[in-house]
């Protein structure tokens, strides 16, 4: 069920400060949830991310037969079935507006001899599923989809799995991670390779969740992930550190609100998942990352941020997997900047929450910012020292990065910006106006 629209604008704010921990990261909330529900024994969660996308993944697991219990905040107890053991859900399994819960719990599901059907949201019901759906096939899986790979999905596990060799075809971390997932109850060793590397927490995971798995580089600049199956994973403790792509608003707005200086804690650094912070960087950032440290198998540290003048650069194409979901909010530091910021390779951009590239592109439009769209990606004409304008309404189509990214040009436009729903956020950081507003952002209803 959709929640109903809430519009909200976010408005020219004085000088951000002060320190703040943004939740869990959303993409290892989701994993520890799903290997905890296929391990034996009690995995212990604790900073899980408590937005509406990760619930929407705990609920399924449960549905599957595992025990999940929240103890507390960000405290959670999952009891699993071990590998193999998942039963068939008595209901739909409904996913919301989330790709990598729906993605992933397909993998893992897929070599179990059970039947489930996934759905979601409006959003997630446009999303391609035939590029998890097709490779599960190989271990012998079956499925039913709306013309195009669209959910409602009726997906069959595999009665007799088979081992499995596959190129991921597209940068996707999503696709990666399922077809890992599978291989845990597929006899033998399947061999799972890419050509472009994605973020790497499944099979950090796997292995600390005692999976026989070995990653090895290919001459080409991929590589290949060999996992055994039918395998035994044992329950582990899981810190999830905090995430790196929602850490990415205050700091986006920090680097905008003249004046601003704030600190944020223990963000999640893994090198993946950081193309943003180095992207930032070479636009001119003062963004200083301190206390490194290791957590939990991830790197961590504290990022301290100032407001800096910005100018524009060219991203590498070879570093949109380790920024994917930051792309709506380097778009709007770059209309900052002095300068263009040219962004190419952003295929990927289209099968997100929205088709986030022409999201992006009218968001800025709408505010006074010239931008040119490339087949494959964009270039924002930066208004540096005359000021973004501002003024627009900006559509989010159901897409949470969309809404907090122009929440923030709002921050430092010359006229508030108005996004017209904002329900969406709870996906992935219910927090963030509270947060934001803590630091000094200034939001203002409808
Ligand atoms: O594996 C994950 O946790 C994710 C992978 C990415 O999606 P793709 O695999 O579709 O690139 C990313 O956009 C998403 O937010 C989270
Ligand atoms: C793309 C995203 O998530 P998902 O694919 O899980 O819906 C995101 O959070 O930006």
């Amino acid at each position: 069920m959709s929640s109903p629209a809430r519009p909200l604008r976010g408005c020219r704010s004085s000088a951000l400060t002060g320190a703040v921990t943004v939740p869990g990261d959303k993409s290892i909330s989701h994993r520890a949830l799903i290997l905890g529900g296929m391990a034996l024994g009690e995995t212990r969660i604790t900073g899980l991310l408590e937005a509406e996308d990760v619930l929407n993944t705990a609920e399924a697991v449960r549905a599957f037969g595992a025990s999940v219990v929240r103890q507390g905040p960000g405290a959670w107890k999952v009891s699993g079935t071990g590998v193999g053991g998942w039963r068939r859900p008595e209901d739909v399994l409904d996913f919301g507006n989330s790709g990598t819960g729906s993605r992933l719990v397909m993998g893992a599901m897929a070599t179990t001899p059970v039947t489930a059907v996934f759905t979601g949201d409006a959003s997630l019901r446009k999303r391609p599923m035939g590029r998890v759906l097709e490779p599960l096939k190989l271990y012998g899986a079956e499925y039913d989809a709306r013309p195009g790979g669209l959910m409602p999905v009726t997906l069959k596990g595999a009665v007799e799995a088979m081992p499995v060799e596959y190129l991921v075809p597209m940068a996707s971390a999503q696709v990666k991670s399922a077809m890992l997932l599978a291989a845990l109850n597929a006899p033998g060793r399947s061999r799972i390779s890419q050509k472009t590397l994605t973020r790497d927490h499944t099979e950090k995971m796997l292995a600390a969740f005692g999976a026989d798995i070995s990653v090895e580089p290919l001459p080409d600049g991929g590589e290949v992930i060999t996992v055994g199956g039918e395998a035994e994973l044992k329950a582990i403790s899981v810190a999830v550190p905090r995430d790196p792509s929602s850490a990415a608003f205050a700091i986006v707005a920090a680097l905008l609100v003249p004046g601003s200086d704030i600190l944020l804690h223990d963000v999640l650094l893994n090198p993946r998942r950081t193309g943003l912070f180095t992207t930032l960087q070479e636009m001119g950032a003062d963004l200083v990352i301190v206390n490194q440290r290791e957590s939990g198998g991830e790197q961590i540290g504290d990022i301290k941020v100032r407001a800096s003048a910005l100018k524009g650069v060219e991203v590498p194409p070879e570093r949109v997997p380790d920024m994917i979901d930051e792309f709506p909010i380097l778009a709007v530091a770059a209309a900052f900047a002095d300068g263009n910021t040219i962004m190419r390779g952003l295929e990927e951009l289209r099968v997100k929450e929205s088709d986030r590239l022409a999201a992006i592109i009218a968001g800025l439009r709408a505010n006074g910012v010239t931008v040119q769209e490339l087949e494959d990606g964009m270039v924002v004409e930066g208004l540096g020292g005359d000021g973004v304008p501002g003024g627009g309404t900006v559509t989010t189509h159901m897409d949470h990065r969309i809404a907090m990214a122009f929440l923030v040009m709002g921050l430092a436009a010359k006229a508030p910006v108005t996004v017209d729903d904002t329900a969406m956020i709870a996906t992935s950081f219910p927090e963030f106006e509270n947060l934001m507003g803590g630091l000094g952002a200034v939001f203002a209803e409808g």
